[in-house]
């Protein structure tokens, strides 16, 4: 292996399997300790025990390289039940090929530690160096229904997104699975559920069943090329807060698409249209003041792209990872092949008002 960014690539992928395997615990615990953030959105022990299991993998073998991480780990500071609750998690999960555990670093010291760890997913990001962003769980109200969610990773180099890693645990191993709306119960461990979506820049982007050890072998994808909009499927969020469903259903409409959308949380929606499952992704802002986050779209931008998509704004401009931890100077998200992504944006823009 000696691409470019191939250590960096088997890192990541390992780094989210491990981190997938926790999440998956949780899922199965009775409680899963779910505390409510200043923004009324909900966090499980469960994205703080990935967190911390990630960027410790991080730190090993990129000790100099920044981390842009969702959660910080002030709460468990003050809150020694729920610090001894992640702790417990963090402590016995691992990979079980030790080789692969060998490469993350192993184990995280004591339980102090792992909230120093935690926290040093504090960068403010920006436009120069190596900066890597994590979503521990994305689609954290997925992963509390039972339905789809994501753990994400990617590395920023200059602003430009370089790598990116998507764990999605609930979704079929299966490319040509055909989407399907799955807002909760549909649960994990299903037999042929799970799959590793990765990309690097200029590389393709590939798939792989996710795995609780070595990384299985890939195969890349490929967005499917839209011959009928009238038989083109279109995703969004599941939640009405978070992208505009009647908007959405406006310029499916427009777009002469008759098949409803296709709601499902997190990332899931980036991986399951670069792998030809879905084809377009609309993210609809739904108030002038709400910045998507970096670490919602950083993994996913790089593996549609590199998939054969376009992804641009509302405005038709690029995601800009490079202006800190938000993704401050764009709204909203189109994500479409790249034959047919200036025809969705000029009905999203004449749709919505956009200059
Ligand atoms: N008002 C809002 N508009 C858009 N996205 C929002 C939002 N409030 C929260 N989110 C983000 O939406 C993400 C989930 O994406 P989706 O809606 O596609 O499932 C959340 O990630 P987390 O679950 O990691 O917190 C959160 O960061
Ligand atoms: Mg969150
Ligand atoms: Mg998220
Ligand atoms: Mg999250």
């Amino acid at each position: 292996m000696t691409s470019l960014y191939s250590k960096e690539l088997e890192i990541a992928q390992l780094a989210v399997q491990r981190a997938s395997i926790l999440t998956k615990r949780v899922f199965h615990e009775k409680t899963k300790g779910t505390v409510s953030k200043d923004d009324a959105s909900p966090v499980t022990i469960g994205d703080f025990g990935a967190q911390a299991l990630i960027i410790s993998a991080l730190k090993h073998n990129f000790p100099h390289d920044e981390v842009v991480a969702e959660e910080e780990a002030a709460e468990l500071r003050s809150n020694s039940a729920l610090r001894d609750q992640i702790w417990e998690l963090v402590r016995t999960t691992q990979l079980d090929d030790v080789a692969a555990e060998g490469l993350l670093g192993g184990a995280i010291k004591d339980a102090e530690s792992m909230l120093d760890i935690i926290d040093k997913g504090n960068s403010k990001g920006g436009r120069v160096g190596r900066i890597w962003t994590i979503d521990p769980i994305d689609g954290t109200k997925g992963f509390l229904r039972g339905g789809q969610y994501a753990v994400c990773l990617a590395l920023l180099e200059d602003g430009e997104v370089k790598v990116g890693t998507i764990g999605c645990p609930n979704l079929p191993v299966d490319d040509s699975a055909p989407l399907t709306a799955d807002i909760g119960a549909n649960a994990t461990d299903e037999e042929g559920r799970g799959v590793l979506f990765s990309a690097v820049i200029g590389q393709g982007a590939t798939s792989r069943p996710l795995k609780t050890g070595a990384l299985a072998e890939g195969k890349s994808i490929s967005m499917k090329p839209i011959t009928e909009m009238s038989n083109a499927s279109f995703c969004e969020s599941v939640e009405a807060g978070h992208s505009n469903q009647s908007e959405s259903a406006r310029i499916a409409q427009k777009l002469g698409i008759t098949k409803p959308s296709v709601r499902m949380d997190s990332q899931a929606k980036y991986g399951s249209i670069a792998r030809g499952a879905g084809d377009i992704y609309l993210r609809l802002p739904t108030s002038k003041t709400y910045q998507e986050k970096i670490w919602d779209h950083a993994a996913g931008d790089l593996i549609v792209r590199e998939a054969g998509g376009q992804v641009t704004d509302t405005k038709g401009n690029r995601l800009d990872f490079g202006v800190g931890r938000t993704l401050a100077t764009n709204s909203g998200v189109i994500a479409a092949p790249k034959a047919v992504h200036s025809q969705v944006l000029s009905v999203v823009q004449e749709v919505l008002g956009v200059k």
